[in-house]
């Protein structure tokens, strides 16, 4: 079995700690005694104690926060897998060096930086963009392997990367964008591998296929996955890295490596729909302790991403129907981390009020 990692890769998981106990029982001891009953706040006294298990001290903050936007391209669209042309990648990479996506304007009123990525478009690299190209989109993964397994490798060591330089500018949290068209079969493929889900079942609809494409896209995705060799004992046979390789994107293993890189420097990471969640969810089948930095956003409307957030024991807090992408769900959960940070910092404590 092949199971060899390139070095980097393998430093970055070594570094990747569990969440620091004695830090989240200071920061719970004091979300405790503030003026509540225990419990009240929900999720958000959840957030505010991981938040200080992840940053390791009882007072964490929330100053400097990016949305990555990893873009790539999938041969498996010359299937007929998306309602788009792969050309719209390429057209979105220049819309977000405009500012005039989603993630643009809802970074700005979150306050986030955005940082877009072309790990593996099939076009030219828009300027303004960041250029780290592995490759000009994936292979047809409907007849082959989508890349190669040091191809995958190269695409994780490009999140690694970003997300260690985002740490070292003092950024401490970080949410998964994606751009790709065609990126929602292959993140499907991740997630019936991995998450031991009929492909019927959680095959959706995409950028906005019908009914009758969409039982298509699941045939397609069931071939790509028997022709990769990859059933239920693929265990027995191969890694989750081989998994990425076959039948995953160059973004996806991309925000996979952003994942294990932000985890290894005790970032918080957000993770956005159905593409980052297959994303963080190799991450996870790679290494198990990144489970403690993620936090899920929004339940996206492709079925895949509530059994890849199952797999991971994550419950998404936002119910908004969204199905677009590029972190838009993602950076909306930043003003509630936020939230949970004043009530640590500026809520009166029981004794404060003479209890
Ligand atoms: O984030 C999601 O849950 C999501 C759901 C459906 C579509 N998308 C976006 O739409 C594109 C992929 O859709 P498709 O139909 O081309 O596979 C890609 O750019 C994604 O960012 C994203
Ligand atoms: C217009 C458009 C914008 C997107 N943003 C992310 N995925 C997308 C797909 C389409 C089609």
């Amino acid at each position: 079995m092949n199971t060899a990692t390139t070095t980097k890769i393998a430093n970055t998981l070594h570094e990747i700690q569990m969440l620091d106990q004695n830090a989240m029982t200071a920061a719970r001891a004091r979300v405790d005694f503030l003026t509540k009953p225990p419990g009240s706040l929900g999720e958000l006294e959840e957030m505010a104690i991981r938040l200080a298990g992840i940053q390791r001290t009882a007072q964490p903050t929330l100053v400097k926060k990016a949305v990555t936007v990893m873009c790539g391209d999938h041969g498996v669209t010359e299937e007929g897998v998306s309602a788009f042309a792969s050309e719209l990648t390429g057209m979105m990479m220049g819309n977000f060096t405009r500012e005039g996506a989603a993630i643009n304007v809802f970074s700005r009123q979150m306050g986030a930086d955005v940082i877009v990525v072309d790990v593996g478009s099939a076009c030219e690299t828009p300027a303004g963009v960041r250029n780290e190209k592995v490759k000009n989109g994936t292979d047809n993964m409907a007849k082959g392997s989508a890349m190669s397994r040091e191809e995958a490798m190269a695409a994780i060591e490009v999140g690694i990367r970003l997300a260690e330089e985002l740490a070292s500018q003092g950024y401490q949290a970080v949410a998964l964008g994606d751009m790709g068209i065609g990126n929602t079969t292959p993140s499907a493929a991740l997630v019936a591998a991995v998450a031991g889900k009929a492909v019927a079942e959680i095959t959706g609809c995409g950028t906005g296929l019908d009914e009758e494409k969409r039982q298509a896209k699941a045939v397609v995705i069931e071939r790509s996955l028997r022709i990769n060799d990859i059933d239920s004992s693929w265990r027995d046979r191969m890694d989750a890295i081989e998994v990425l390789a076959r039948v995953g994107g160059l973004e996806i293993a991309g925000l996979a490596g952003v994942t294990l890189g932000a985890a290894a420097c005790g970032m918080a990471v957000i993770v956005d729909g159905v593409i980052a969640g297959a994303a963080a969810m190799m991450a996870f089948e790679i290494c198990e302790n990144v489970q403690g930095y993620l936090f899920a956003s929004h339940l996206s409307q492709e079925p895949a991403h509530g059994a890849a957030l199952a797999h991971m024991s994550l419950t998404p807090v936002l119910h908004l129907q969204m199905r677009l992408g590029e972190g838009s769900g993602a950076v909306l959960l930043y003003p509630l981390l936020e939230a949970s940070l004043r009530m640590m910092y500026e809520m009166a404590t029981f004794s404060d009020i003479g209890l």
